[in-house]
């Protein structure tokens, strides 16, 4: 296909591309080459560009590439947002006035609804950046009634599209009209418990009452929704106190959508054909027309619209990898990445060359002849709008023509204190099928470093299933303000019965089992590497010694997968031996 800017790539080449540039640049011609160099006069990167030289050149290749010949994707796996729904708009107070009715009937239009904010998983998003760099995300707000009984126009509702494998959790609710829904049904209670008292006193013995029988006069009550209210803005303060005392009740008013109860935690680890309802708008406002009647044709009052909702919650984006890379800094991850891979993740000689997880994609069937691997995957037809997938549905099996792997930056002992990048990363390999742990057969005693490996990974399993504990629990107490209120079934996607306290118990599992039973294996890489027999043999048989049960899990871990632990030596940087790791990869996919 040709070149959509054919002009401008040439500049933006040497920025976006350095290592193309560089490629290509002995092939242009001196001419054009010295009017690059004249346009590009101010462009830092392009005259900052290491040189090398040819024999370094040469040496290069895509599995042992230049430091600078990376591609580095934005990418933010967290975000906090402030979710505003939209305000309702006011119910406008008018009357229709013609040549020879001067006084006509109401006419006000009703305000529109505000917009809903919603939430989506969708393939084709594979970061938060653009969340987490937007921050606040509001609906719009329902526009006022007008005249000639004219409704408002609805708030824009808004759709927010996260990459599938998103964790929604909400920090803190303003719900104002929530709140004042919970208000107004304790003071009607407070109110029907007094009227029962006072029904006993009318009651009780007459001799009382020519002692005490003074009639108290009772203050005409100010109307406590007086603020829900727009009067008249022509009428006189006088005016506007007797309308004030006349104002009837405020309707009861049925809405489309309830708010999602508190809190809200969705798991979204498939996508959401439809949207899911974060935060609904708030009703728009009835205009004056609602409120005549034989005896007030002319009522000098609207509602005004409700106020919206706003949240705040948390995005944490756990990438969905079949397979997760786990190693010491520097083992040769990222390398073995773009063994296995087209992935262009950053190589380097030095910890932490990475510092955000790289996702590649093996292709087994190009459809472009017969498949490299056959391979088959179980997929669940469990309704995938359902946010809680708490349906058994049964399994189908269809042919597996991909798998992704996840790189995430290096691990150290310690990881867990926070040393070094930390063990947040591991959420991206939390949920893969199956773990790789890489290790440098160059790097000292192999077992040695598998076993602190799996120290790590262990300590962030189980802290991660301490917290899922904590939630769990914190979910089972039925605090909601919503919960036994109003029993309407929930829009937007929610199912019904959306009680916290509906979930299924959880099964009683072992500590630590959500990682450490897992299948894995081993990735002894830079096989290449002299004097490094000794270190690969004494790890294949301790793996076999795991396998066999002679040897506990490098875990520690009661009940954790140790069906068959294999070592599989590589040398990632000349491409040797990755073939096997595709294969049996994939045998341990298939389970
Ligand atoms: N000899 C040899 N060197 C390798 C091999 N694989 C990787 N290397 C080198 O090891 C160094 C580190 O490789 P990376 O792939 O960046 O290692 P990493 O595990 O991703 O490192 P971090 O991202 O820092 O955790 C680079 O200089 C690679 O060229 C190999 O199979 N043989
Ligand atoms: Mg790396």
């Amino acid at each position: 296909m040709a070149s959509r800017c054919t002009h401008s790539s040439r500049l933006f080449m040497p920025f976006l591309y350095p290592s193309l540039f560089r490629a290509s640049a002995a092939s242009v011609p001196r001419a054009t080459s010295l009017a690059l160099a004249r346009n590009l006069r101010y462009s830092s990167t392009a005259t900052l560009e290491p040189q090398h030289s040819e024999n370094d050149d040469e040496a290069r290749s895509r599995l042992n590439p230049a430091p600078d010949d990376y591609s580095n994707p934005y990418f933010a796996d967290k975000a906090k947002l402030n979710v505003y729904a939209g305000p309702g708009g006011n119910g406008c107070i008018s009357f229709l006035r013609e040549l020879f009715i001067p006084e006509g009937p109401a006419n006000g239009g009703d305000g529109g609804h505000g917009g809903n904010v919603y939430i989506q998983a969708v393939h084709g998003e594979t970061s938060l950046h653009k969340l987490a760099r937007r921050r606040h995300i509001r609906a719009g707000r329902g526009k006022h009634g007008q005249g000639s009984a004219q409704g408002g126009q609805r708030g824009e509702d808004v759709i927010i599209t996260v990459p599938v494998g998103t964790v929604v959790t909400e920090i803190s609710r303003d719900d104002p009209e929530g709140e004042r829904q919970l208000i107004d049904r304790a003071k009607y209670k407070r109110k029907r418990k007094k009227d029962f008292r006072n029904a006993a006193a009318l009651e009780a013995p007459k001799e009382e009452e020519g002692v005490q029988g003074t009639i108290v006069e009772e203050e005409p009550p100010v109307n406590p929704d007086l603020d829900r209210w727009l009067l008249y803005p022509g009428i006189s303060s006088s005016e506007a106190r007797r309308v004030g005392a006349e104002l009837p009740r405020l309707p009861r008013r049925d809405r489309l959508f309830q708010q999602p109860p508190a809190p809200i935690y969705l798991d979204l680890n498939r996508p959401t054909p439809r949207p899911i309802l974060l935060a609904a708008g708030g009703l728009g406002g009835l205009g004056n027309p609602h409120f005549a009647n034989k005896d007030r044709p002319r009522p000098m009052f609207a509602t005004k619209g409700e106020p919206a909702m706003s949240l705040e919650i948390e995005l944490e984006l756990k990438l969905l990898a079949d397979v997760g890379l786990v190693g010491l800094p520097n083992a040769g991850k990222s390398t073995l990445l773009r063994a296995l891979t087209n992935s262009r993740a950053r190589v380097g000689h030095w910890a932490f060359t990475t510092l955000q997880p790289n996702i590649g994609t093996v292709v087994l069937d190009n459809n472009k002849g017969r498949p490299s691997v056959k391979s088959y995957k179980r997929i669940s037809d469990a309704p995938v709008d359902d946010p809680f997938a708490l349906t058994g549905a049964p399994d189908e099996v269809e042919q597996r023509t991909r798998f992704t792997v996840a790189d995430i930056p290096g691990l150290i002992e310690g990881a867990h204190l926070d040393k070094g990048l930390g063990i947040a990363f591991l959420r991206h390999v939390e949920r893969a099928g199956v773990l790789a742990f890489v290790i440098d057969l160059g790097a000292g005693n192999a077992v040695k470093a598998l076993k602190a490996l799996w120290n790590e990974v262990g300590l962030y399993a189980q802290m991660r299933e301490d917290e899922e504990a904590d939630r769990e629990r914190a979910a089972r107490i039925d605090w909601s303000p919503e919960a036994g209120i109003d029993n309407v079934s929930m829009s937007g996607g929610w199912p019904a019965s959306n009680g916290m306290a509906d979930y299924p118990p959880s099964a009683a599992e072992p500590a630590g089992l959500s990682i450490a039973g897992k299948p894995w294996f081993v990735v002894a890489t830079k096989g290449d590497l002299k004097d490094t027999r000794a270190n690969f043999m004494e790890l294949r048989d301790y793996c076999a010694a795991v396998t066999r049960g002679d040897e506990p899990h490098p875990s520690g871990v009661q009940g954790a997968w140790i069906e068959n632990v294999e070592a599989i030596p590589v040398s990632a940087i000349n491409g040797h031996g990755v073939e096997r790791i595709v294969h049996w990869t994939v045998g341990l996919l298939d389970g």
